[in-house]
């Protein structure tokens, strides 16, 4: 961005949209790959871009603030393996909201951005980073281990409005539908439209009622680090179904069957019910192998 050419390559298949990698999408990549190998030798890593630009700086810290939730691990987590973990990795989640911000001059939109680490065990996620590196004056790191709570937010525990959030960008006929559905049934008093999934589930820890996208395209890198965090307040995420999301390394990295989050103070299964049968049918379950 200081340099004013974002290096954008369109990922999108012809005639498919737009789908924006920058040389910042490419960077983060590879630092957060390589900080990660360069400590833990055994893990898999799943990262979204298939292009990684090096960056000479590595990452060779931690965090103290995790130590300080040792004493809740559980003896499950505490005896994982390396070779069980699969980290799932968005290095920028929002790319079209950074594309935007710098062509428009609309830094505002950048709040919108998050990077996203998410780590799974045994197909399911166990812990999550949201790193918000627009937030406030110096980014804010909201994360989450199961069992030990999520920190650098205190979660919203109820609203008097149920506002939902949904994709900015990726608006089609089954995501309105959805959502003239929930209006309906008073489960959405309003509707926002923001980008990235990270963005959206951090609205949703913050007073939202629910993030709904019923649509395929989102993959299993945009839901691993944020339904951590999500479930360890209290909330749930699945897809439109009310399917759980599974992370198994060979598993689709599709998640062709929609979002769902839903805050803790909501009743995820209503806004399941209340999704007409016809887009859950247009949105089949993951059964295909990589
Ligand atoms: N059709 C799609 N193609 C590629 N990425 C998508 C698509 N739909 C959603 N995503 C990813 O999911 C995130 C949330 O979607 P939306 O903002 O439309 O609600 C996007 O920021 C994007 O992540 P990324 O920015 O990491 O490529
Ligand atoms: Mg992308
Ligand atoms: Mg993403
Ligand atoms: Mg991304």
């Amino acid at each position: 961005m200081a340099g004013g050419d974002l290096k954008i390559i369109d990922k999108a298949e012809q005639g498919s949209g737009y789908d924006p990698q920058t040389e910042a999408d490419r960077r983060a990549q590879f630092c957060i790959v390589q900080s990660l190998q360069q400590r833990f030798k055994n893990i898999n890593i799943i990262g979204e871009e298939d292009d990684t630009t090096a960056c000479p700086e590595l990452e060779s810290g931690f965090s103290e603030d995790v130590l300080l939730t040792d004493r809740l691990l559980s003896n499950e987590l505490r005896e994982i393996k390396e070779s069980e973990v699969v980290v799932w990795v968005d290095p920028l989640d929002g790319t079209s909201e950074v594309a935007l911000a710098v062509k428009n001059k609309n830094l505002a939109l950048l709040e919108q951005v998050t990077v996203l680490i998410g780590v799974a065990y045994k197909g399911r996620p166990v812990a999550g980073i949201i790193h918000q590196p627009y937030h406030a004056d110096n980014g804010r790191t909201v994360w989450a281990i199961r069992g030990c709570g999520v920190h650098g937010l205190a979660p919203a525990t109820e609203n008097t409005k149920k506002i939902v959030v949904t994709t900015r960008s990726h608006l089609s006929e089954s995501v309105s539908s959805a959502l003239d559905a929930l209006k309906h049934q008073n489960l959405a008093d309003s509707v926002e439209k923001v980008g990235g999934a990270g963005f959206k589930v951090l609205k949703v820890l913050e007073g939202c009622a629910a993030y709904v996208f019923a649509s395929a395209g989102c993959k299993k890198w945009d839901t691993c680090a944020v339904e951590a965090v999500l479930s360890a307040a209290g909330g749930r995420l699945t897809d439109i179904s009310g399917r759980d999301i599974r992370y198994e390394p060979d598993v689709q990295v599709n998640n062709t069957g929609g979002v769902l989050a839903t805050a803790s103070w909501v009743a995820h299964q209503e806004y399941i019910n209340t999704i007409p049968q016809e887009i859950k049918n247009n949105l089949p379950e993951i059964v295909s192998k990589k």
